[in-house]
């Protein structure tokens, strides 16, 4: 698939002296829903901002459907959509105002029924003559993606969309976001809810004090570094580990009523049945077993302590 998105060799570092991106190289794909994790201050909103023009990088070239966002600016910034994390809008003008505004900056046509159906998916409709003031937060943040969306761009970056919004406005956003992939557009999203990324994204991108540790497939991501937990509820508590039990990774849990085994769902041999066989000889009863499949929080706290680790 073609990229709409080419990052290559990019680095930042702030006038302080501080490096906030350490060379990242990454394709984004046209169409596809792109998640970025990373914990506080891994350097998310500085790659976006380099993305849309809002920060200058220190070296590398970004280029958005072909066109350098530096060299060739304008062109490059018509195509994206940008929500940024903090509400950035005049709070005297009303909705339509400002979403009509919006979109006359970009360059673009005046198209009333455009701006209404927008309004109206993102249910801003009945506000479109309140002031940006008189709105509650999430209405607010309402009025920022329609703000994004009112050129039409091929291309959007929600930066931490649903950071402190409620459930239902959680809700119109991703709908909003599935209806937009539908019609092609390319969406970027930073989060810090492993479950949103678990639940939409199509890749993932793992990022960690400036640098890009992986990009995969959510499902390749999940199948490749998956695991899955036993947890046996043990019929009578035991005091240590029996050395018999010992090529198996076990820890004991709940005051040695519990034996956890973490294994490796995609493995030929995960040694679970050998595991249960070992146990009946030892004459170690359960009275019930689970196993729980390993989230991508998980592997995002395995890979930034792999990383962590290695360093
Ligand atoms: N203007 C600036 N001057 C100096 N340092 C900055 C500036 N902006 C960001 N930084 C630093 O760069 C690092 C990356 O910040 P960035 O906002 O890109 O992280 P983030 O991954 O988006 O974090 P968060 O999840 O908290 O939004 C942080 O350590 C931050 O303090």
């Amino acid at each position: 698939m073609a990229s709409v998105i080419s990052i290559s060799g990019l680095t930042k570092t702030y006038a302080g002296g501080f490096q906030a991106l350490k060379g990242v190289d990454l394709d984004i794909r046209r169409g596809e829903i792109f998640a970025l994790l990373g914990p506080n201050g891994a350097g998310k909103t500085t790659l976006i901002s380099i993305v849309c023009g809002i920060v200058t990088a220190s070296s590398g070239t970004v280029t958005a459907d072909g066109h350098d966002v530096v060299r060739d600016y304008r062109a490059a910034r018509t195509r994206i959509g940008l929500v940024p994390q903090e509400l950035t809008t005049d709070a005297f003008e009303s909705v339509w105002a400002t979403v009509s505004f919006s979109r006359g900056l970009f360059g673009k046509p005046r198209d009333d029924a455009f701006l209404e159906k927008l309004l109206r998916d993102l249910s801003l409709w009945d506000k479109r003559k309140s002031r940006i003031m008189e709105l509650s937060g999430g209405m607010k943040r309402r009025v920022m993606i329609a703000k994004a969306l009112s050129h039409e761009p091929e291309i959007l970056f929600l930066d931490e969309p649903t950071a402190g919004v409620d459930v239902e406005l959680r809700r119109d956003m991703w709908n909003l976001v599935l209806g937009l992939r539908d019609r092609g557009v390319t969406i970027i999203l930073t989060t810090h809810y492993i479950e949103e990324a678990e639940e939409m994204a199509d890749r993932v991108g793992v990022i960690s004090k400036g640098e890009l540790i992986v990009v995969e497939e959510k499902s390749e991501l999940m199948k490749k570094l998956g695991r899955k937990e036993l947890t046996l509820n043990l019929a009578e508590p035991l005091a240590a580990l029996p050395p018999e039990l010992g090529e198996w990774a076990l820890t004991l849990g709940a005051d040695g009523n519990e034996l956890h085994y973490e294994f490796d769902a995609n493995a030929e041999r995960t040694g679970v049945p050998s595991l249960l066989r070992r146990m009946s000889d030892l004459g170690i009863g359960f009275k019930d077993l689970h196993t729980k499949q390993s989230s991508l929080e998980d592997i995002f706290v395995g890979l930034v302590r792999q990383k962590k680790d290695a360093a």
